[in-house]
Order: structure tokens, then C-alpha cells, then sequence
């Protein structure tokens, strides 16, 4: 199975931040979340690794073709959705229709119309008129209606109801399903990344910290519960991060089922996708 995305030590420099090193590659026919807590750098990775803002360093290739070298090829083939509607406000959904026609080679008019409608999308209406969930729709229709091998959405569920919600990631489910198809997803929301992500990559403070397989993950981390003797006592190899607080510590475990071999007397808790996030979110690097 080939790599519709592969970002190597990709970096950013910012005056108070920087992307460090990102690295992560994402299969055909399936769907990454990219998750991180406010500020981590998922929009930053997500603008570098599109030109949006120019890169210090590394290198990005979509469906195997090096970005800078064949920017306007991989633009065609790509759908791109950030949190904020990308449309001026005084145009209809119509207008959009008539401006993405002239610049997509393959726009297909009657797919798009089925998705306002889908939506329930006024045509006419102007966007300023939309509300934020109607403008997110909006943006996603308009991503998927020239026919792209790859969605990149950056918050693309907040702001939506859940009905919605759930009606968008079903989209982006059917999507994927040819396996020739990728969606990377950047989120807060990790019950949408549970429903339907493949892979999780995590980034904290414009480093990623975990990039696998959801299945591998789940199976693989857990959650021990100890006293503060406990934690300076055990050798912290497999350790990936822990947090402290009066009654003890909570350490997020790389292999539980070699810990527990270790460690038969100790318990160690399975792991979700929103506690992998906390744990680096809110602990320190062991
Ligand atoms: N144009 C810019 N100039 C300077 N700093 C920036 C710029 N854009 C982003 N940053 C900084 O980069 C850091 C990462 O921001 P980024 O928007 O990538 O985070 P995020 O993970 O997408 O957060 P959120 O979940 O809040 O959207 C922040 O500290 C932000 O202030």
C-alpha cells in the first residue's frame, strides 16, 4: 500500500514557537487524526506542509511526488477545509460553484448540488448569512466536489451538532473506502477520531510524540496508577509520560504487556485516544 502523505523532519520557526522535526506518513485508503491539545501545531504542520507558510526545513510528499516540485499536480488532487470558512462572506454558495468550476478541471457541478442539499445548503443565501456549522459544511461540500484523492481538514467537525457530525464522518468514511483515497484530520474531538480514524499521530509542543496505528495504540499503551515510591523505584524504559498530583502518579506506558511480565503486582489501566491526549497534554516527559 502506497503513502498518500509522507512528512519528513518537517520544521517551522516562529518568533515563540517551533515545529520540530515532524515526521509522519499516512496510507492510502485510510484515515489519520491529528491530535494535539491548543497550540501544539497541528494548523502550523497542516500550513508548512502546503506552502501556506514556508517551511525551515524537511520535506513533503503527497501520492509520492515531492510538494514543491509539483505544487499545482498535487493542489488539483487535493481538498483542503481549515476551522474558519475560506469563502468571502458576501458571495452564495452558488458564486463558489461558478469560482471553483474555473479553477478545478474536474469540478463536478451535480456531485457539489447534492451535498447542499445533503446539507441543507441554500444556494442563494449569502455566506455571512450561513450560520458557523453551515459554513463548515459549506467548505467541506466544496472540498470533496472536484473529485480529491486527499481531504486535509483542520477542525473540520467543530462547531457541528452531532447529527451533523455524525453525517460528515459517514462521508469521509464512503470516502475512503475505493483504498486509493486518504483523509488527515486534525481534532479536538476525539470520540469523531475513535469512530473513524485508522491512524493516530499526536503532537505536543511542535513535536510528534506518537504516530500508530488506532488498533496498535489501544492495544499496546496503558495507564499505571502508582504511589511516588512506586514511580522512583520502577525502571522508567517504557515510560512515555507521567503526571503527578497529591495522591501519586499516572504514567502512560509504552508496552503494557511487557510491563505487566515485569510487573504482575501492579495494575495497569487500558488507554483511550482522549487519555493518550491528557497525558501529554498535561504531564511531563519522563
Ligand atoms: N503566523 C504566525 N506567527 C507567529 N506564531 C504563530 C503563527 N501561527 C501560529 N503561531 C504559533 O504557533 C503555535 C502553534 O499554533 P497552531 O495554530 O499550529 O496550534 P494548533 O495545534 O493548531 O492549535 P489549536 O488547536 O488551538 O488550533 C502557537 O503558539 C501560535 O501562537
Amino acid at each position: 500500500m502506497s503513502d498518500a502523505i509522507c512528512v519528513e523532519k518537517l520544521c517551522k520557526q516562529y518568533p515563540d514557537f517551533s515545529l520540530q522535526d515532524v515526521s509522519f506518513c499516512l496510507p492510502k485508503g485510510s484515515i489519520m487524526g491529528f491530535i494535539g491539545e491548543n497550540g501544539a501545531g497541528k494548523t502550523t504542520t497542516i500550513k508548512t506542509m502546503l506552502g501556506i507558510a514556508k517551511k525551515t526545513g524537511g520535506s513533503v510528499k503527497l501520492f509520492g511526488l515531492d510538494f514543491a516540485d509539483h505544487e499545482k499536480e498535487i493542489k488539483s488532487r487535493i481538498g483542503v477545509v481549515f476551522d474558519e470558512c475560506s469563502f468571502h462572506d458576501t458571495l452564495t454558495a452558488a458564486d463558489v460553484a461558478k469560482i471553483l468550476g474555473k479553477i478545478y478541471a474536474d469540478w463536478d457541478d451535480p456531485l457539489y448540488l447534492r451535498y447542499l442539499r445533503q446539507f441543507g445548503l441554500p444556494e442563494k443565501k449569502k455566506i455571512k448569512e450561513y450560520s458557523r456549522g453551515m459554513k463548515m459544511k459549506l467548505s467541506i461540500a466544496a472540498a470533496l466536489s472536484h473529485h480529491p484523492d486527499l481531504l486535509i481538514l483542520d477542525e473540520p467537525t467543530s462547531g457541528l451538532d452531532p447529527v451533523v457530525r455524525e453525517e460528515i464522518l459517514d462521508i469521509f468514511l464512503e470516502f475512503i473506502q475505493d483504498e486509493e483515497h486518504a483523509i488527515l484530520l486534525s481534532s479536538h474531538i476525539t470520540s469523531d477520531l475513535d469512530k473513524i480514524a485508522d491512524y493516530l499521530t499526536f503532537i505536543h509542543e511542535g513535536k510528534i510524540v506518537l504516530s500508530k496505528s488506532k488498533d496498535e495504540l489501544l492495544e499496546d499503551l496503558g495507564i499505571l496508577k502508582c504511589s511516588r515510591e512506586e514511580f522512583d523505584a520502577l525502571d522508567k524504559k517504557s515510560f512515555l509520560t507521567c503526571r503527578t498530583n497529591q495522591f501519586g502518579c499516572e504514567v502512560l506506558i509504552k508496552d503494557k504487556k511487557e510491563f505487566i511480565v515485569r510487573h504482575p503486582e501492579m495494575i495497569v489501566d487500558p488507554v483511550s485516544t482522549e487519555s493518550v491526549m491528557l497525558m501529554y497534554a498535561r504531564g511531563t516527559a519522563v
